[in-house]
C-alpha cells in the first residue's frame, strides 16, 4: 500500500492521494538526510519518514522496509519541534497584532492557517483556559500537541504562539511554561474584590479604615486628589475613588507584582504576559486601570497586553451588547493609558463581536489582541447542523438539558424562549440555529457537558459520535472555519 508513496517520497514526486491515503503535501520536510511527511488513512494521521539520521531514529514508530510509520504523537510532536523549530510555538516578540484562536476540539488549527497565513497577524493557535481544559477533559499539552501537528500539516512557517489563558495559580502557570507556553494571560479574578462596588461611601469608608495603613498612607501619598493628563486623557482622582480603587484591586496588583517577580522575570525564554481583569462582575474604570498601569510601571513590571472589562456586554458567541459610541469613548480611555504604558489592549470574549471590530482596530491604531474560541466551537456544530441532521439534534437536545448547569461557568442572559423547538425544525432548516443569538449561546456554553457526558455505563453520550462525525467533514469544518476568521480578520481591518 505505501510502496508507490515511499517511493515517490524519496524521489521527490510526491502525490496528494494514493489509494486511500491523503498526503498532506505541505508538511513534507527534509532533515539531512530523512524526510518526513504527514498523512491520512482513513480517520488516523500517521507521520511517514525515509532516509537515516537524528530525525529518522528519533522518530518514535514502525520500521517497515525502509520507512518508518509514526503515531501524532506528543512525543513525535517533541521531535518535529526540535528538527524543524517553525513546529513550536514562539513569543510574539515584535509586539505584532495578534489573535487567539481557541480551537476545543484540537481540530480547528488547519482552517486558522488558512484565514490568518497570507495577513501580518501573529497568530496564538494554542489558547486554552483551565476552564476549558477541565470542561473538555483535556491537557494544556494536547492543545500544543494539535497546533503543532496542524503547523506541520500546512507547512505555516510564519509562527505561533501558545496562551496558558486565565491562569490563576502560580502552579498552574508554572505547570504550563514547563509544558511550553509563550504566553501567560494571569486571570487576577480572584484577588479582586468585587464587593467593594457595592458598598455606599459610609460602608466604603469603614471598610477602608480598618485596612492596613502601611497601604493606605502609600497610595494616598501617590493618588490622593491627583489628577492625571496624558494623550487627551484626563482622570481626577477623588478620595471615594481611591478607597474604591485601593480595597478592590490592592490584593491583586499585589499577586501580579508577586506572580512576575517569582516566575515571569525570571523565565528565560522569550514570553508574553497579559493581566486579565476583565472576568469581574462591573466595567474596569479607566482610573482603576491607570492606578493598576502605574503600580506595575512603579514595581519593574513589564506586560505585553492588557484585558480590562469594557462597557457593555461581551456574551459568549454573540456580538456585542452596548451602546457603541460609549464602547468607543471607553476603548479610547484605556487605549490611551496602555500606550502611554507601553503595552497593547487585549479583548477577551472577542468571537463574533463583528460590531465594534471596526471601533477596535481604529481605536488602537491597529495595534491590539483579540481573543476567540467559542466562535470556533460553533462553527464545528453549524457543519453538524449542516451535515449531521440526527446529530445535530441530539447535541442540541442534550445542551437543553444542561444549560442551567453551564450558566454556573460562563455569564450569559440567553432567553431559551426565544429558541424554536426542535420539533418545529426540519432538517434543512438546523443551521439557521446558528443564526439565532440564544441557540449560539445554548450550545457555546454547554460545549463541556457535549464533549464528555457519558452514560451509566461510562460510554460517552455524543463525543465520539461529534468527533467522527467531524472528521466526516473535515473539509466543511476547515472550510467554515476560514471563511468565518477572515471575516473577524477583515473587520479587525487585518485582512
Ligand atoms: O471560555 C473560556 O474560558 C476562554 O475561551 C476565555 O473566555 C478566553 O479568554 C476568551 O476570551 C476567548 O474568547
Amino acid at each position: 500500500m505505501y510502496k508507490q508513496l515511499i517511493k515517490d517520497l524519496k524521489g521527490d514526486s510526491l502525490k496528494p492521494y494514493y489509494e486511500g491515503i491523503k498526503v498532506y503535501t505541505d508538511s513534507l520536510s527534509q532533515y539531512l538526510a530523512a524526510k518526513v511527511v504527514l498523512i491520512r488513512q482513513g480517520a488516523q494521521k500517521f507521520l511517514v519518514a525515509t532516509g537515516s539520521g537524528e530525525l529518522y531514529e528519533d522518530l518514535i514508530g514502525y520500521e517497515n522496509n525502509g520507512f518508518k510509520l509514526a503515531f501524532p504523537t506528543h512525543e513525535n510532536r517533541l521531535v518535529l519541534n526540535k528538527y524543524f523549530p517553525y513546529t513550536a510555538p514562539v513569543a510574539n516578540t515584535e509586539h505584532r497584532t495578534s489573535v487567539g484562536l481557541g480551537d476545543r476540539l484540537g481540530l480547528a488549527t488547519p482552517g486558522h492557517i488558512r484565514a490568518v497565513k497570507d495577513t501580518d497577524v501573529f497568530p496564538i493557535f494554542a489558547q486554552q483556559s483551565v476552564r476549558e481544559l477541565d470542561m473538555t477533559h483535556r491537557k494544556y499539552e494536547d492543545v500544543i500537541d494539535a497546533a503543532s501537528y496542524a503547523v506541520f500539516q500546512e507547512g505555516y512557517k510564519k509562527g505561533f504562539g501558545a496562551d496558558g489563558d486565565h491562569l490563576k495559580t502560580k502552579e498552574d502557570i508554572l505547570k504550563e511554561l514547563d509544558l511550553g507556553a509563550t504566553m501567560i494571560t494571569l486571570d487576577s479574578s480572584e484577588k479582586i474584590d468585587n464587593t467593594i462596588l457595592d458598598l455606599n461611601d459610609e460602608e466604603l469608608l469603614t471598610k477602608y479604615e480598618v485596612l492596613d495603613a502601611s497601604i493606605r498612607s502609600y497610595y494616598e501619598e501617590k493618588y490622593l486628589d491627583s489628577d492625571v493628563k496624558f494623550e487627551g486623557l484626563s482622570l481626577s482622582i477623588s478620595k471615594i475613588q481611591l478607597m474604591r480603587d485601593v480595597l478592590t484591586y490592592y490584593a491583586a496588583i499585589s499577586f501580579i507584582q508577586e506572580v512576575y517577580e517569582e516566575i515571569i522575570k525570571p523565565y528565560k525564554l522569550p514570553l508574553d504576559f497579559e493581566i486579565s481583569i476583565d472576568e469581574t462582575s462591573t466595567p474596569t474604570n479607566p482610573i482603576s486601570h491607570y492606578i493598576i498601569a502605574q503600580e506595575l510601571k512603579d514595581r519593574n513590571i513589564i506586560i505585553s497586553t492588557m484585558a480590562p472589562r469594557f462597557i457593555g456586554e461581551f456574551q459568549k458567541g454573540i456580538d456585542y451588547i452596548g451602546d457603541l459610541d460609549m464602547f468607543t469613548q471607553d476603548i479610547r480611555a484605556h487605549v490611551a493609558i496602555a500606550e502611554h504604558f507601553g503595552y497593547r489592549i487585549s479583548v477577551h470574549s472577542g468571537s463574533d463581536k463583528f460590531s465594534i471590530f471596526p471601533i477596535v482596530a481604529r481605536e488602537t491604531h491597529g495595534k491590539f489582541h483579540v481573543k476567540t474560541a467559542g466562535t470556533n466551537w460553533l462553527e464545528a456544530v453549524e457543519v453538524l447542523a449542516e451535515k449531521e441532521p440526527a446529530l445535530y439534534r441530539e447535541v442540541h437536545a442534550h445542551a437543553l438539558d444542561r444549560f442551567s448547569d453551564a450558566t454556573a461557568l460562563y455569564h450569559v442572559t440567553t432567553n431559551l424562549n426565544n429558541i424554536p423547538s426542535l420539533h418545529d425544525m426540519e432538517d434543512d432548516k438546523l443551521p439557521e440555529y446558528l443564526k439565532n443569538n440564544d441557540a449560539r449561546q445554548l450550545l457555546h456554553i454547554t460545549y463541556g457537558y457535549i464533549l464528555r457526558d457519558q452514560d451509566e455505563h461510562g460510554n460517552f453520550l455524543l463525543r465520539e459520535r461529534f468527533f467522527d462525525a467531524l472528521d466526516d467533514h473535515m473539509e466543511d469544518y476547515t472550510k467554515h472555519l476560514d471563511e468565518h476568521i477572515s471575516r473577524h480578520l477583515a473587520l479587525l481591518n487585518l485582512k
